[in-house]
């Protein structure tokens, strides 16, 4: 068949575009670093510093074989633009060897207009063409949208629907081709003041985030870049895995995505809580309680000094201790700078008193005042050296010490919900927990400042963080601007916040900019409004989403008595996988396995999420245990039991909400056990 003379030339031009980027990445790669001389630790620190930057500027310019180079073009009015009135747009920019411009990067200000001009307001574009590609990134076709009078739009939507039925294998991709006006408002907002979206299922969030990351490296790189940078929290390692490939895939290699645990405590090990102490332990409230319990070791004294020097002794009265030991500590904002300070205010009392009898004194005197065991005695006794995990320690297993600290903020029973049923003999043998290791953060910067500076932080499901787990986060961001994406429909915590006005509370920010998305893009009509039925139940507040999306058999419920359920469950399984794409099978984590069992015993292969990294790529039907499947998606979901998965924890409803609205194209439910009231109806 003869090629399309239009095409041909939207090929060639391609091909010339990706020779170009070839010859960039080239050049950086092979670009002489300047390196300095010499072994010293500034001079190493400077000449890694460089090869990082040139690695990272490399990075960007590898041209990814299954990425389109460019998705768009905007055909602009004579003159609108200076360089060209026709610009080819795409996830970075690409220039010629005389520093033409070949592809626009999608984050330009004269890109805007590809994803909002419209027949109304053309902002001096003629024509929009969206381009097609397959799967190997091999230009197929494309389609024109004029934006001139009298001209008949094409169907954007039907691009955009076709976009988001593309089979998936494997990670999340990017969405730069079809981003909608409502989540550009979002990605291009300015970094200041910080923005909290609440979005039903599949409107976008997690996208927004990653390609609000990209927009804020490209407008404010050099600000983001000093400090500890760009940070994207996300609920777990299979979500972090699912979406790593976004970033890079729009030239961004150097953004850390992290897990609350990993931002919190990176090297600690911690171990399972259940039971309600958790819920105490993530409450707001605990901030005030560990706050005394760290001042309430500070003592009073009870005896003055007494210093020798020579044959002279010199007395500083306990009545004058105790003023000092108070001064201190009203003024004092954190435990330990003030516990190295208590010392030398002694010292500079016991200095008076040599002034007084006519002593000559000075700096060394002092220091030596300091440093003497009389001064070392009284600070060891009333200003003892703490740790967070000695307090929290104490606290989790002192009920007194915990009634002194929580008395008139936690009740009788949330302490007794607190407290150890059996504390641990020391401090090394304590097996901490996700809640504690958020406790010991605080109770560290309630200790010493923690210096930390990031730029930016992306915390996606914020709705399952806990107040204190905000507070964590909100202390390495002092400074810096925060993006807040979720869904309090979809919280699942035992410590979920009530409204998103707590959640910005606790990060401490006082001018978010608070958006709500509801148009819904991955899940179907037919599938959204039948997960649906849930929000009277779990969150009343919140509107329904409209999906942009209708797939009139998208959704199958099939009842079934238990002797037939594991063939009844196969069966929907493999019609799930006569469509193309990503499968997945999801139930209560105690379900999952024997299900999975079942279904290798009827011929069908999967792998398990969680029990490798690539689970998801490694085969096309995936078994996920419940609680791993937020924020991901699959083409095709099959949902067994969702009684068990409402049974298996207290906002099992809401777990049930999250796990149903997984699906991109068709949604069969298999039970045996009648469906959860709030379901059937
Ligand atoms: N503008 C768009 N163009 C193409 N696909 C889109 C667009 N917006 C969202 N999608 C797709 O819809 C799906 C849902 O997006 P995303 O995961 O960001 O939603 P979410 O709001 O974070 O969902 P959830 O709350 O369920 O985690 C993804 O496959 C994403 O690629």
């Amino acid at each position: 068949m003869e090629e399309d003379p239009a095409l041909a030339i939207e090929r060639a031009y391609l091909l010339q575009a990706r020779a170009a980027l070839r010859r960039m990445h080239s050049e950086v790669v092979n670009l002489d670093t300047p390196l300095i001389g010499g072994e010293d630790n500034d001079e190493r620190f400077t000449n890694e510093a460089y090869q990082r930057d040139r690695w990272i500027r490399a990075q960007a310019l590898v041209d990814l074989p299954d990425v389109p180079l460019f998705f768009g073009r905007l055909d602009y009015e004579h003159g609108t633009v200076e360089e060209s009135d026709r610009l080819y747009i795409g996830r970075r920019h690409v220039i010629d060897d005389r520093g033409m411009p070949l592809v626009i990067d999608w984050r330009a200000r004269v890109s805007v207009p590809f994803y909002r001009a419209t027949r109304t307001d053309r902002q001096h574009v003629l024509l929009r063409r969206r381009y097609g590609y397959s799967d190997a990134a091999e230009l197929t076709g494309f389609e024109d949208e004029p934006l001139t009078d009298g001209s008949v739009p094409a169907d954007g939507e039907a691009y955009l629907r076709a976009e988001i039925e593309r089979p998936r294998t494997g990670p999340m991709r990017d969405i730069v081709a079809t981003i909608q006006p409502e989540q550009d408002d979002l990605v291009r907002a300015p970094l200041h003041p910080s923005i909290c979206v609440q979005g039903a299922p599949g409107t976008g969030k997690t996208a927004i985030g990653l390609h609000r990351i990209a927009y804020l490296l490209y407008t404010e790189r050099e600000r983001l870049g000093r400090g500890d940078g760009v940070v994207i929290v996300g609920p777990n390692k299979s979500f972090l895995s699912y979406i790593r490939k976004v970033l890079p895939a729009l030239g961004e290699v150097n953004v850390k995505q992290s897990t609350i645990d990993e931002v919190i405590a990176p090297y600690r090990v911690l171990h399972p809580e259940s039971g309600p102490a958790p819920r105490v332990k993530g409450d707001a409230r605990m901030a005030a309680v560990l706050r005394r319990a760290v001042w309430l070791n500070v003592g009073t004294p009870s005896e003055g000094i007494l210093y020798a020097k020579g044959s002279m002794r010199y007395r500083v009265h306990a009545d004058q201790v105790i003023d000092i030991v108070a001064a201190l500590h009203q003024s004092a904002t954190r435990y330990e700078p003030a516990r190295a300070a208590l010392p030398q205010r002694l010292a500079h009392a016991v200095l008076v008193k040599m002034e007084e009898r006519g002593e000559i004194t000075d700096d060394r005197t002092q220091n030596a005042a300091a440093r003497s065991k009389p001064v070392k005695d009284v600070v060891t006794a009333v200003w003892p050296k703490l740790t967070p995990e000695l307090v929290l320690h104490r606290l989790l297993s002192d009920a007194s010490f915990l009634a002194s600290a929580a008395d008139g903020v936690l009740s009788a029973e949330e302490q007794t919900d607190l407290l150890w049923a059996k504390a641990p003999r020391s401090v090394k043998s304590v097996k901490w927990t996700e809640a504690d290791s958020v406790l010991l953060d605080e109770l560290a910067d309630l200790l010493e400042h923690q210096p930390t500076a990031l730029g930016h932080l992306v915390v996606d499901e914020a709705q399952d963080l806990s107040a204190m787990q905000l507070r964590a986060l909100s202390r390495r961001c002092r400074n810096g601007s925060v993006t807040v994406l979720g869904d309090l429909a979809q919280a699942t915590t035992p410590w979920a916040p009530l409204s998103w006005a707590d959640v910005l509370g606790h990060l401490g920010i006082a001018d978010a900019t608070l958006v709500e998305l509801d148009r819904g893009f991955r899940v179907p009509a037919q599938i959204i409004d039948f997960a649906s039925r849930l929000l009277p139940t779990i969150a009343p507040t919140l509107a329904r989403t409209r999906s942009v999306r209708s797939m009139p058999d998208a959704l199958q419920v099939v009842a079934t008595g238990s002797d037939d359920f594991a063939a009844r469950l196969a069966s929907a399984c493999r019609s799930a996988l006569a469509g193309e794409g990503s499968v997945a099978l999801i139930a209560a984590d105690e379900d999952i396995a024997s299900f999975r069992k079942a279904l290798l015993a009827s011929g069908l292969e999967s792998a398990m999420l969680g029990e490798t990294e690539d689970a998801m790529e490694s085969a096309r039907l995936v078994c996920v245990p419940a609680r791993l499947a937020k924020g991901l998606e699959f083409d095709g979901v099959v949902v067994a039991e969702p009684a068990h998965i409402v049974a298996a924890e207290p906002r099992g409803l809401h777990r049930l909400y999250v796990v149903l609205t997984r699906a991109v194209s068709t949604l069969h439910v298999v039970h045996s056990t009648p469906l959860p009231e709030a379901l059937a109806s």
